[in-house]
């Protein structure tokens, strides 16, 4: 594991010339694309790919600030860290005890950055006060911030959506407020928790949170190219964008628009040779971080959403992804599955020259 030191600049790899780094506190990202936390997808092995890729920075899954003062042992894994940039470890919660302890744990266990989910919509999140249930009583949520802030020396970064629902679009307010708290940088994903994921995410509202405040920004939501991105920090005036579902099935897709943005140059989309060593090594980082039998069902994720995109990229045609997704998702032994990932890319090499 990495560490980095309290004092010192961090940054995660060289910054090319043109636009200034994105800083949080004393650490420098790389560039201003940002992998979102993603419960369920976002473990450890998938982080360090996208970071290994390119990605300006990741967050890993939210953590129950209570389990992981606990101890339980998922809680724990969700917050283990990469050796390839700054740690992020997001904590949800709604007691500022807990939060405070939490924040603790993953600061003494190497978090360079303690980022506060107040965007999670799930019933079973918000039925418990916490995520974006939170944004209905910011007083409360402000509690929530300030224990955290008050119990560790790292940033401490927070995430949220417009708010509740369209009645009371709060973010700038809460915002604002943590940014008087102390937090460092701000996510907001540009719908309401009323809205889940349906409809389109409105980066043109994140707008009025990049007037309520002065810290770094980021806008998340539907975006997916480098087009989309171009068009998300025009249109919010953020400072970076965070990506999510895009990035399931493309691990590289942060890093690729993360040096667009700097540089300018388009690049292709890695060969389906690069698509399968990536597949490869994700699967078997899976396999290896929670053993075979709970593993195999975390991999199928990332084996179904590679195959879609690569399937794609070679105009292979429906019946055929169906196929290979049917034998490569049904077969729960890792050596068959490798052996059919190497006919799979290669039917779709053939097809992709024909
Ligand atoms: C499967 C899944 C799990 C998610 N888990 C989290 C989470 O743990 N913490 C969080 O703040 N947001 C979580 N989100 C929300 C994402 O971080 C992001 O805000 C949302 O997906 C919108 O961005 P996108 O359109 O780029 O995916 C999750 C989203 C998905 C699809």
């Amino acid at each position: 594991m990495t560490r980095w030191r309290q004092n010192e600049q961090l940054v995660t790899r060289p910054t090319v010339t043109g636009s200034p780094p994105l800083r949080i506190g004393k650490i420098a990202v790389a560039n201003r694309v940002l992998l979102a936390p993603m419960s369920g997808i976002t473990d450890a092995p998938f982080r360090k790919q996208v970071a290994a890729l390119g990605a300006g920075l990741v967050v890993s899954e939210m953590t129950a600030s209570e389990d992981l003062v606990q101890g339980r042992a998922m809680s724990v894994r969700r917050c283990d860290a990469i050796d390839d940039g700054p740690h992020v470890v997001q904590l949800a919660g709604c007691e500022p005890h807990w939060m405070a302890e939490a924040a603790r744990i993953a600061e003494a266990g190497g978090a360079d950055i303690i980022d506060i989910n107040m965007g999670c919509p799930a019933r079973h999140v918000t039925g418990g006060q916490s995520g974006s249930a939170l944004m209905r009583d910011l007083d409360h949520a402000l509690t929530l911030i300030e224990a955290t802030i008050g119990a560790v020396r790292v940033p401490v970064t927070l995430k949220m959506r417009l708010g509740w629902d369209d009645r009371s679009r709060n973010a700038p307010e809460l915002a604002r407020r943590a940014e008087a708290a102390g937090v460092q940088l701000v996510t907001v994903h540009g719908r309401t928790r009323s809205q889940f994921y349906k409809g389109e995410a409105d980066w043109r509202a994140v707008r009025a949170v990049r007037d309520a405040v002065g810290i770094p920004l980021v806008v998340n939501g539907d975006i997916t190219s480098y087009q989309m991105a171009v068009e998300a920090l025009d249109q919010s005036g953020a400072d970076a964008v965070m990506i999510g579902r895009g990035a399931q099935g493309q691990p590289w897709l942060p890093g690729q628009i993360g040096r667009r943005l700097q540089t300018g140059i388009a690049e292709a989309m890695p060969s389906l040779t690069d698509q399968l060593a990536y597949l490869r090594a994700l699967y078997d980082g899976v396999l290896g971080l929670y053993g075979e039998r709970i593993g195999l069902r975390h991999a199928r994720k990332h084996l179904g959403w590679s195959l879609d995109v690569a399937a794609a990229a070679s105009g292979a045609p429906p019946a055929t992804l169906k196929r290979w997704r049917t034998t490569i998702l049904t077969d729960d032994s890792p050596t068959r599955v490798h052996h059919a990932l190497t006919d799979a890319y290669d039917d779709f090499a053939w097809r992709a020259a024909a």
